[in-house]
């Protein structure tokens, strides 16, 4: 879990544009009965999921829980307890509940297993930069994101590794990037590694570099490490990396070397930032990643967290992400007011896409946000013909605007067709594209288009 703190009160102590403290205030959520009695989460940040989906803060192994169960938001107006869909259903005193604000000694039971919640557990102040409302690429009015974004300039100056945490689309590689250009490093590379990609086989070669052969070092080939040398590897969903690749990479961060297959070794000078989606305290505790490595990899770690969690922000986000779009309408106050009601499953990256789609539908007349909104996960934009109203809308742009424009419009609507045709087989899709498999999920990831998404969209999954 996070050590994001809860904004719970703000006091200011110093003049406009100096810090602000404010309070924090843990609270803790326990099994007070079932197969899982005893375990429990004390946390500052505002959100607990809890399931057996190993993504949960808080994971049950009650077979009688689904795998996302249900959630529990520290908001303004108390503690808020949202059933996510769940099997068995979720009950407060024998009444089932979908929503509901918890009082003060309510037991929530989810199939065998009941839940107590403690609020205020301990409080602690900690001092945010007013008026800090971006950090890099990332934006956020919020005080939970102000908090973020000092952290974040704090940890870029000191070089340390850095796990960043959070669901999809919350920012975790603009982060990344953002930490990479506040450093004394900035003038090194960042390297991105898709730890979804890489497979035993290719790991030698691609990650830990040279563990290369003589005759490759004569053709150039180096590995990431290297070629982050005096920069910053960004080991993308770092939680999917093979297990037994896991004391390789461990040996490159305590060494900070990469051997050769000559039995060298060649010095790396890099920071290592890695992101996951997943809860991996829990992978360690389950045996599924190494504690050693985790500990090498959080030396510090931030959370993002979710945008429901931070509706403060959509304002902002959703005129900043305008702004890149250079889409040329006005948000009115009851769109806004959709989108602070809405729950956002792809988080930042689901509204930039509604954003954007809204930017296209816009100069046909036809935005209706609720249309938008209704299923996006399940409807990746990419599919919708993108020359219908792409031409009215580039025509307000210059040159480089509008060829990016069309560029992005290509690109989305090209790899899902292509996705669809090749029955989302990775390498079947490498071959037709012509494009190397990294740059290939690098295309899709930065189009927002998910395979999991995709194949939902054509009811290959459930
Ligand atoms: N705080 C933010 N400010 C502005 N844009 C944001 C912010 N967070 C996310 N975005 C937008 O969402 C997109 C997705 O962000 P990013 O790829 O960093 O998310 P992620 O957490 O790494 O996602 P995934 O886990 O799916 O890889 C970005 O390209 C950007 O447009």
């Amino acid at each position: 879990m996070s050590d994001k703190p809860e904004v719970t009160q703000s006091v200011m102590t110093e003049t406009e544009g100096r810090p602000v403290r404010i309070q924090v205030r843990e609270w803790t959520v326990e099994v007070s009965a079932g197969p899982d009695k005893g375990k429990k989460i004390t946390t500052q940040d505002s959100l607990v999921r809890v399931g057996s989906d190993s993504a949960s803060d808080l994971v049950l192994t009650d077979p009688t829980v689904s795998r996302r169960h249900l959630e529990i938001e520290r908001t303004a107006k108390g503690l808020l307890l949202r059933d996510l869909g769940s099997r068995n259903g979720t009950y407060l005193d024998g009444r089932q509940v979908i929503q509901v604000v918890l009082q003060s000694g309510d037991k929530v039971q989810l199939g065998k297993t009941k839940l107590s919640i403690k609020p205020d557990t301990r409080t602690t102040e900690v001092e945010v930069p007013s008026g800090a409302d971006a950090f890099g690429s990332l934006v956020g009015a919020s005080e939970r994101m102000r908090i973020l974004f000092s952290d974040l300039r704090r940890i870029a100056r000191e070089d340390m590794n850095l796990l960043i945490e959070g669901e999809t689309g919350t920012g975790k590689e603009l982060a990344a990037r953002a930490v990479h250009q506040h450093s004394a490093r900035r003038h090194g590379p960042f390297k991105v590694v898709d730890c979804n990609l890489i497979t035993e086989e290719k790991a030698e070669r691609e990650l830990f570099g040279s563990m290369r052969a003589a005759d490759d070092e004569e053709k150039g080939v180096r590995g990431v490490f290297e070629a982050a040398q005096g920069g910053t590897l960004f080991l993308d969903e770092v939680g999917e990396l093979p297990l037994a690749l896991q004391p390789k990479l461990l040996r490159v961060l305590e060494t900070r070397e990469v051997p050769t297959l000559n039995g060298g070794a060649v010095p790396v000078n890099v920071r290592v930032i890695a992101s996951t989606h997943r809860n991996l305290e829990e992978d360690v505790r389950q045996g599924r990643f190494r504690a050693d490595l985790y500990f090498r990899l959080a030396v510090a770690r931030v959370r993002l967290p979710p945008l429901r969690t931070r509706r403060d922000d959509i304002p902002v986000l959703a005129h900043s992400l305008l702004q890149a779009l250079k889409a040329n309408f006005e948000l009115t106050s009851q769109t806004l007011a959709l989108f602070e009601g809405y729950d956002w499953p792809g988080n930042v990256r689901e509204l930039r896409n509604v954003l954007e789609r809204g930017a296209l539908m816009q100069e046909t007349g036809n935005t209706s946000w609720l249309d938008f909104m209704a299923q996006p996960q399940q409807k990746p934009d990419a599919s919708a013909a993108p020359h219908t109203s792409v031409g009215a809308l580039v025509v307000g742009m210059n040159y480089h605007e509008a060829k990016d424009r069309v560029l992005a419009d290509f690109e989305r609507f090209y790899f899902a067709e292509v996705m669809k045709e090749v029955g989302f087989d990775m390498k079947a899709a490498e071959q037709r594209t012509g494009l190397s498999m990294q740059s290939l999920y690098r295309l899709l990831k930065k189009n927002g288009l998910r395979l999991k998404d995709l194949k939902n969209a054509e009811g290959l999954e459930k």
